[in-house]
């Protein structure tokens, strides 16, 4: 029997926070945006709708994203979009809910703290955490538990996850802030220089969602964005390969990361890993072509876990349930 069903896991994600239910499923999977005004302070919209007003804010209204590569960042906008989330998902009162919450692996105490605080003060009864490349890595069905190494790739918007996992514990691992948006960011920096043209956060994260399409139907991708110089708006062709080789240098930053995280494998899960490849998770595994660059650069097969984006929340999820997996939980730090 897993735990009652009140329990929860959460992944406070810098792009999206997740909400599991246990035994019900994910219930929320929505942008971790807040709209405030700015001259009043009050919240005018959280998650999806703040998120779709992100770059078309007029001067007095901000779109905050209150998470940065995946730590809180903001804590008090933090509390009331998961105050807001939970209540999304159906917990009015979490007085009794226990959650079990993802967390980066190299986050630091006062992180840690700074999560369960957050819960707390949401009124969840009991946190207890699980680094976030595990709880991908069960979540996209790894033996984590088994006598093998499993290597899991999770690409986040804040931070790639690296970690080759062994009976329940971590072998090795690295967390880079190298992910989405970074991505995005390099896409803007080649335009500018390249193209003298000016194109904010989401027409980029465009253009890199829209590289398997447009390459698949052999089309340039169309961009609107101004002019470097004049200010004036400018729409522009562009070849997929000129985006791609703005994405080439973050992208070697990781293929050299999860190279580091292998090297320092002991030889057995080395072999294991080379015979049974790399997963890869977090929303940032959908990248055209990253799965070819990685299978090319380590020799091993990479494959995308189903639901990528959901892995995380999903594994913690089972966590909860799940009796026989409890012992990879953490317990939270004392206040
Ligand atoms: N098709 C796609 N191609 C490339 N990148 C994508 C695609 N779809 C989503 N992404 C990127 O995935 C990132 C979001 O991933 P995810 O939702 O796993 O992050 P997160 O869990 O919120 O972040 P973190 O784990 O770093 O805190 C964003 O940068 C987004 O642009």
């Amino acid at each position: 029997m897993g735990l009652l069903t009140r329990d929860i896991a959460l992944d406070l994600g810098t792009a999206a926070t997740r909400v599991y239910n246990a035994h019900g499923g994910v219930a929320v999977n929505e942008p971790s945006a807040v709209a405030v005004n700015t001259t009043t302070g009050r919240i005018l919209a959280i998650g999806a709708e703040a998120g779709r007003m992100a770059g078309r804010t007029p001067a007095h209204v901000k779109v905050i994203r209150p998470l940065r590569a995946g730590n809180i960042d903001d804590f008090e906008v933090t509390g009331r979009m998961l105050h807001h989330l939970l209540l999304l998902a159906g917990h009015r009162n979490p007085g009794r809910t226990q959650a079990v919450v993802c967390a980066p692996s190299d986050t630091t105490g006062v992180g840690r703290r700074a999560v369960l605080e957050a819960c707390r003060q949401v009124g969840v009864g009991r946190v207890r955490m699980l680094p976030k490349p595990v709880a991908a890595a069960v979540g996209a069905g790894l033996p984590v538990q088994e006598a093998t190494g499993s290597l899991i790739v999770d690409v986040g918007a804040g931070t790639t996850e690296i970690a080759v996992l062994c009976l329940g514990g971590v072998v090795a691992a690295r967390s880079v802030p190298v992910s989405g948006d970074v991505l995005d960011s390099a896409i803007r920096t080649h335009l500018r220089k390249r193209h003298q043209l000016d194109i904010g956060r989401h027409t980029a994260e465009n253009l890199k969602t829209g590289l398997a399409e447009a390459e698949a139907e052999g089309r340039p991708l169309a961009v609107r964005g101004m002019d470097a110089s004049s200010g004036m708006p400018v729409t522009l062709l562009l070849e997929t390969r000129d985006v791609q080789a703005a994405l080439r240098d973050p992208l070697d930053r990781i293929v050299a990361a999860v190279g580091d995280v292998l090297d320092r494998c002991p030889p057995e899960l080395y072999r294991d890993i080379l015979d049974q490849g790399v997963t890869l998770t977090g929303e940032g595994a959908r990248l055209h072509g990253l799965d070819r660059l990685l299978q090319k650069a380590t020799g091993t097969p990479v494959r995308i876990a189903a639901e990528p984006g959901t892995a995380a929340v999903r594994g913690a999820g089972r966590c909860a349930e799940e009796r026989s997996l409890r012992s990879l939980l953490e317990t939270a730090p004392d206040r």
